[in-house]
């Protein structure tokens, strides 16, 4: 692509760059006519779309090599090996080949089903004895493995069922009487149970919306929601299904490409090609991918069995998991084709891709929408993207159009209408799209091994367009929070929100994690805005003291900034038009009243924003020498926070970082948010070392630092809450359970009935918390 970049005439780049969305036409066909005579660029679409020369495809002689490396493993007993090839074999495996007259696909999946039975994972091992048989319903074998599966989860009715119908089509005698043997062992057995399979559907939601939610004209964001009526914290305001979305390519391996959920040991690859992996039969069918097709061999040993049986036979071998009667996107109908681009073009750009079909689909005759221009009603800033981004948009989107043009054929012409369109997509994509998160332990440790050492922290596995989730505005003090379940959006009032309020989300910056520079920077980077929220526009304490330095007079407690923080809060008091946020804070008698108060009554406090000079008594700090003295108490911090990775704590090393953070004490502000950190380390180092009551002591003061910056309800002091509740539950204190119930309010507060399903190790905390009481 940078090739193809480089080659653009200076001219045609410059003509680019300084492009409004009024001169796409333009630019769009003086780029197309160039490229329509480059030999590079046609070699590279044919590169991008000739199955032939792509790796994505199927392959019998691959999937039949790799299903022996299985075999060899498997028969060695190295069993996650052979498991291993068995999940490659089937990804590559066509659909509709024999191997020693069987298909295929049905004993690869048989195959694996022997080597997860072995592993010890019956449930998918179960799953996997039956995809052989969707595929391969006459498959004796694979009914016979069935039985020992279910008979290994205790579902003995159903296995011998299993039995029953393997009988009925083995036809050699020593198969015959080999089914017979297990068949009388399990009529033996007296525990019939019945079978307890259902997976259990955690992620359903029969939460009700319980909003009237309203689209408005704001003044200084464009459109933004608002509710009609008064909304209780942490009720449930938005769910949404995505238009479009996509799995990023780091996470094709460990992530179903359709609901983007971890991978179980069972993976479904898709029908057709060998890129998506998916987490059920059911995802690849909703994703686009074919049904499974059946094979017709031996169908007359299955009839004429008792009703009972072949009931049966057909719930087991027709699932009803079929695109005829399932709701599905066909999201990835369009890229199947063995191809390599869905592989390598850039995620936004086959997102893109994804659009433009979902719309021409939609649009009945599935040809050419005469119409198209404006696809999606979502505002984009193209003009204010960066040469660079401008050109990569204008290039990729006449590279899709070429891609796109294999699977709609002349349908979709190649002209600078269909292309700037494209380009307006992309800029969309960039303004509108989410990041799909999943929360992810630290250290691979599991939700259950929670403790003071762990951490959650959000990872994206995804990006989606939500035409409604994308009319919220972004605050860095946001009102509502959102989530995601499965690919599904939802949206929930963190706060009581009065009626005619706006209704803002965070885009990732938030006030008490970064100071207002920071998030302004990253705003405008990633999404080309000034941010215009009341946490950018108006004076906050979490802003003053985040980054703050003491002041050099002992009891003072006014807070010094350095001139880039200074330069924003100075800036903020322009718009300074009375009460705000800090000043409420002025009338309480705690520390930040304190703080609060010793700015705005001590001194004249709209001259008093020099950077190095205290904001109370205006004494002056000399920064550069503070900066230095935190430097060197940082190597010790560091040591400390190293050895806590790696789990081993000499106790020398806490004691140097206690020193250093008297030595931080002693410049920063008492409520920079570098002094929870460093508070958070040492409370993990003494949970390491067993001395509990210290890791408690810290723990609780890195909390009330927490808890200035970003307010006492925040989903970060849930998080904390978690790590003083396991402490203490683990010293057996009472306290633990006002903790406890305290993170559940939180929790509550943003994911409201989702808590536990996204939050394995609450469930436990509760459990343990309400043995104490
Ligand atoms: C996802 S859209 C939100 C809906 C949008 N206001 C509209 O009219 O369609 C994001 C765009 O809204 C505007 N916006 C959102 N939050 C903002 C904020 N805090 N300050 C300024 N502009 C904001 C920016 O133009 C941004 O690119």
């Amino acid at each position: 692509m940078e090739k193809l970049k480089s080659v653009v005439p200076e001219t045609l780049k410059q003509k680019i760059s300084e492009s409004t969305t009024d001169d796409l036409h333009s630019t769009s066909s003086s780029l197309l006519h160039f490229f329509q005579t480059l030999p590079l660029f046609h070699q590279m679409v044919r590169d991008l779309t000739d199955p032939e020369m792509a790796l994505c495809g199927k392959n019998k002689e691959a999937a039949l090599e790799t299903k022996a490396k299985g075999n060899e493993c498997f028969s060695k007993g190295d069993y996650s090996s052979a498991l291993h090839f068995y999940s490659q074999a089937l990804r590559i495996a066509p659909m509709d080949v024999e191997d020693k007259e069987k298909n295929l696909v049905a004993t690869l999946y048989l195959n694996r089903a022997s080597s997860l039975h072995k592993l010890g994972l019956f449930l998918e091992s179960l799953r996997d004895c039956s995809r052989a048989l969707i595929v391969s319903p006459a498959y004796a074998k694979a009914w016979f493995w069935r039985a020992r599966v279910n008979s290994s989860l205790g579902n003995h009715e159903d296995a011998i069922n299993d039995l029953n119908v393997s009988l009925k089509i083995e036809t050699s005698l020593s198969g015959k009487r080999q089914i017979e043997s297990e068949l009388n062992m399990l009529l033996g057995q007296s525990r019939l149970r019945s079978s307890p399979l259902e997976k259990p559907n955690n992620e359903s939601s029969d939460e009700r919306l319980q909003m009237d939610l309203q689209c408005v004209s704001t003044t200084t964001k464009g459109r933004g929601m608002v509710s009609s009526t008064d909304i209780p914290l942490a009720s449930l305001i938005h769910k949404e299904d995505p238009y479009a979305a996509i799995l990023l390519k780091h996470c094709r391996e460990t992530h179903c490409a359709f609901c983007f959920n971890e991978l179980p040991a069972d993976t479904v690859p898709c029908v057709s090609c060998s890129i998506p992996v998916y987490c059920s039969l059911k995802c690849q069918v909703q994703a686009g991918g074919q049904d499974f097709p059946k094979c017709k061999e031996k169908y007359e040993s299955l009839e004429h069995l008792s009703d009972d049986l072949e009931r049966y036979i057909r719930n087991v071998t027709s699932p009803g998991i079929s695109s005829s009667n399932i709701e599905h996107a066909a999201e990835h109908k369009h890229e199947c084709q063995g191809m390599h681009w869905p592989a390598v073009l850039p995620s936004d750009v086959v997102l893109a891709g994804r659009i433009l079909v979902k719309h021409i689909e939609q649009q009945s005759s599935g040809g050419v929408d005469p119409k198209i221009h404006g696809i999606l009603d979502l505002c984009q800033n193209y003009g204010k993207l960066s040469p660079e981004t401008k050109l990569e948009f204008h290039v990729y989107s006449i590279i899709l159009l070429h891609c796109l043009q294999q699977f709609y054929a002349s349908n979709l012409p190649s002209n600078s209408a269909m292309t700037s369109e494209i380009i307006m997509l992309l800029s969309k994509i960039r303004v509108n799209s989410m990041a799909v998160v999943r929360m992810k332990y630290s250290d691979g440790k599991q939700p259950l091994d929670y403790d003071v050492t762990s951490s959650v922290e959000q990872v994206q596995v995804a990006q989606a367009v939500y035409c409604g989730g994308s009319l919220f505005n972004h605050s860095c003090q946001p009102n509502v929070h959102a989530y995601f379940l499965s690919r599904t959006l939802f949206i929930r009032a963190t706060e009581n929100v009065a009626a005619g309020s706006e209704l803002e989300l965070s885009y990732g910056p938030q006030v008490g994690e970064w100071d207002c520079s920071e998030r302004r920077k990253f705003l405008e980077d990633r999404y080309s805005f000034i941010c215009q929220c009341s946490g950018c526009a108006q004076l906050n304490l979490s802003d003053l003291v985040h980054t703050g330095y003491r002041c050099i007079k002992p009891n003072c407690f006014g807070v010094v900034l350095d001139s880039c923080v200074a330069k924003y809060e100075q800036e903020k008091l322009k718009h300074f038009k009375g009460p705000n946020s800090l000043q409420e804070y002025m009338v309480s008698d705690d520390n930040i009243g304190r703080v609060a108060r010793h700015i705005f009554e001590q001194t004249d406090y709209r001259h008093c924003f020099e950077p190095g000079c205290c904001l109370s008594c205006g004494s002056s700090c000399d920064i550069r020498a503070s900066q230095k003295t935190i430097s060197g108490a940082e190597i010790y911090i560091q040591r400390l926070q190293d050895a806590v990775a790696s789990g081993e704590i000499a106790t020398n090393l806490i004691t140097d970082a206690l020193k250093s953070m008297d030595i931080l004490r002693i410049v920063l502000h008492p409520f920079n948010k570098r002094i929870a950190e460093v508070e958070d380390n040492i409370a993990q180092a003494f949970y390491l070392i067993g001395e509990l009551q210290a890791a408690v002591d810290h723990c609780q003061a890195s909390i009330e630092i927490l808890e200035t910056l970003y307010g006492e309800n925040h989903i970060v002091i849930g998080n904390e809450l978690i790590k003083l509740a396991s402490i203490r539950h683990s010293m057996g204190h009472k306290s633990a359970a006002n903790d406890t119930s305290r993170m559940v309010a939180i929790f509550s507060r943003y994911y409201g009935s989702h808590a536990d399903i996204i939050f394995p190790h609450l469930r436990y905390l509760k459990r343990e918390a309400s043995s104490l009481v």
